[in-house]
């Protein structure tokens, strides 16, 4: 599809990515959405127990060439098959969602911006900036209610892997972004000042 505007939406665990993503695909129809979350790799071939001990935080968990391969297909205007995946047991479903092509493509996720490659694919980076003790406690709430997880597991997994690799890969990939988006996804006047961008762009079917 000429003129496939990709979006970029990074930023912390529970810092307001989905949020801020929503409010873009709400702006019309067809927009469509490639979420990091989705490309885990799939983890069948361990136990549970083994699963659960996995740093899901690190670049290396996450099936990276096979989102770009997604982004590129898209780009040349064709659909891709999006895996699902399921947090509870940390691992792909068997089914898979179809994506066809849009005129406005919003990729999401914590590493999106420290991956070279991927990120030189995305004409709009957005860094969703929250801070650490808000995006945790909503990480906990999160977790419990949809992820299948204990407070307890929360915390350990938190301590060992979510808060270093945050430090070491996802603040770091916010020197990256075009737009910072302070306090989360619901600030209004941010969100709004994207929103109105984001219809100029597609008004005019290009980037600037
Ligand atoms: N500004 C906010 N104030 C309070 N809760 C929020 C806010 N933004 C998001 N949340 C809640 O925090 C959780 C994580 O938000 P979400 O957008 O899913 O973050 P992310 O995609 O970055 O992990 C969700 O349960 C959401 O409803
Ligand atoms: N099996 C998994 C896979 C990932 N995680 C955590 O998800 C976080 C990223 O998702 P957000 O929606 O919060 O951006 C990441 O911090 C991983 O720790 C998991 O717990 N289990």
């Amino acid at each position: 599809m000429n003129n496939c505007i990709f979006v970029g939406v990074a930023g912390g665990t529970g810092s307001g990515k989905s949020t801020v993503s929503h409010e873009l695909m709400n702006i019309k129809k067809g927009i469509v959405q490639l979420e990091q979350d989705a490309y885990y790799k799939d983890l069948k071939g361990l136990s549970v127990e083994e699963r659960a001990k996995t740093n899901f935080d690190h670049p290396d968990s996450i099936d990276f060439d096979l989102l770009i391969s997604h982004i590129l297909e898209l780009k040349k205007g064709n659909a891709i098959e999006r895996p699902v995946y399921d947090f509870t047991t940390h691992s792909r479903k068997k089914e898979t969602i179809r994506i066809e092509p849009a005129q406005l493509v919003i990729v999401d996720g914590i590493l999106i911006f420290a991956i070279p490659e991927l990120r030189k694919l995305l004409d709009m980076k957005i860094f969703v900036d929250t801070d650490d003790d808000e995006r945790l406690l909503r990480r906990i709430e999160r977790d419990i209610k949809e992820r299948g997880r204990t407070f307890e597991s929360v915390k350990e997994q938190y301590l060992k892997t979510v808060k270093p690799m945050h430090l070491e890969f996802v603040e770091p990939s916010k020197r990256y972004a075009d737009v910072i988006i302070p306090r989360g996804g619901k600030n209004r006047v941010a969100v709004n000042m994207v929103i109105a961008k984001m219809k100029r762009i597609l008004q005019k079917g290009h980037m600037d």
